[in-house]
């Protein structure tokens, strides 16, 4: 079985999510119960383990958690390194018992290591910010959420952002509510608030003025896929935050551990964007599937039956961000080549399965 903490909840109730199975987590996956692309490969990892202990078909089970979300390649890259394991204790001769042990381990090994790397992203990034905004006082614009609830560690942009922090670096952290969905709001706002991290959250419309105020020394965001150029697929939103991050010179830096790049995606245009359902859109929170909320919608923002258009994602290309941080260094410009180096460095993290 697994516990996820269900974050469709977040911020109202911290209430703990029981997989039992295959088809639950997947739905889990579908409904941003779980989410963020670091956690998506490990709950794509564990899935696969949970599979392999109650005897499940294991390579179907892989399918199906690999195919619930298509832009995050965590997701994949987690199921796959535990189908690996998996398929090599199997040939190995191990019995049921001894696969299914040898395919947790694999997840927990993946879990280890994406904490690590967090504590490298960070470590990373922290020294970039000095470079780039010299003697500390960072104002901070963030998208979405890329704190712990995304991670086996502290997070990715966010885990950055507390160590500026914890250092007396950062002046102010400024929460993009990061609409349908609301991450930032909902999510990003209780991680800085359980942190004591100075915040405010703002309409995501409202970024371009802060901008213009001179308010914003850098951008930092997650990612969910970085393709072999650089192009970075992240939460829809992060466009048309690095357009004017480059109108206003101010540095538009995406930190994500190398389990992100995907080297296998050419560029941008090779990204598939998640496209999800109108309620998303048309109705605050939007169904939340569940137990105990069958058929819950949210609260109407628009007329019913309003067609919507809700990408998950939006694309920005390597020429309009200043850095790629990993666990692995720092590739700036960021080009093929130096994302190609970034992901060869050896890390925390093992290379693809
Ligand atoms: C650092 S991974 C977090 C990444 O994932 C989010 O997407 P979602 O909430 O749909 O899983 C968003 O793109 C964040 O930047």
């Amino acid at each position: 079985m697994l516990v996820l903490l269900d974050q469709t909840r977040l911020p109202v109730e911290e209430v703990e999510l029981f997989c039992t199975d295959v088809p639950a987590l997947v739905q889990a996956i579908r409904t941003l119960a779980v989410r963020g692309a670091p956690l998506l490969g490990l709950a794509g990892a564990y899935g696969v383990a949970l599979a392999a202990a109650r005897g499940y078909d294991v390579g179907q089970a892989a399918d199906e958690l690999a195919g619930a979300r298509p832009t995050a390649v965590n997701l994949s890259y987690g199921v796959r390194r535990a189908l690996a394991a998996y398929r090599t204790a199997v040939t190995g001769g191990a019995d049921d018992t001894g696969a299914a042990a040898a395919t947790l381990a694999e997840a927990r090994a993946l879990h280890a290591e994406d904490a690590r790397a967090s504590e490298r992203m960070a470590r990373n990034g922290l020294a970039l910010l000095d470079e780039l905004v010299p003697g500390g006082g960072y104002r901070v614009l963030t998208h979405c959420n890329t704190g712990a609830l995304v991670s086996g560690g502290e997070g990715t942009a966010l885990a950055v952002v507390l160590a500026a922090h914890r250092g007396g670096l950062l002046r102010r952290l400024w929460v993009d509510e990061t609409r349908p969905l609301l991450q930032g709001a909902r999510l990003t706002a209780y991680e800085a608030a359980r942190a004591g991290v100075a915040h405010t959250l703002l309409p995501d419309g409202a970024a371009g003025s802060l901008f213009a105020a001179g308010e914003v020394d850098a951008v930092l965001i997650g990612a969910d896929r970085i393709a072999a150029d650089g192009s970075t697929a992240n939460k829809v939103g992060s466009y048309p935050l690095a357009v004017l991050a480059r109108y206003h010179n101010v540095p538009f830096v995406v930190v994500a551990p190398t389990t992100t790049i995907d080297l296998a995606t050419p560029d941008g245009t090779a990204i598939e964007v998640e496209q999800r359902p109108a309620q998303e859109v048309t109705e605050l929170t939007g169904p939340r599937p569940g137990p105990d909320r069958e058929g819950a919608t949210g609260i109407p923002v628009a007329p019913l039956g309003t067609p919507a258009y809700n990408p998950a994602f939006d694309v920005t290309p390597p020429e309009l961000i200043t850095a790629v941080v990993t666990e692995t260094g720092v590739a700036s410009p960021v080009t093929g080549s130096s994302i190609a180096a970034l992901a060869a460095r050896p890390g925390p993290v093992r290379a693809q399965p």
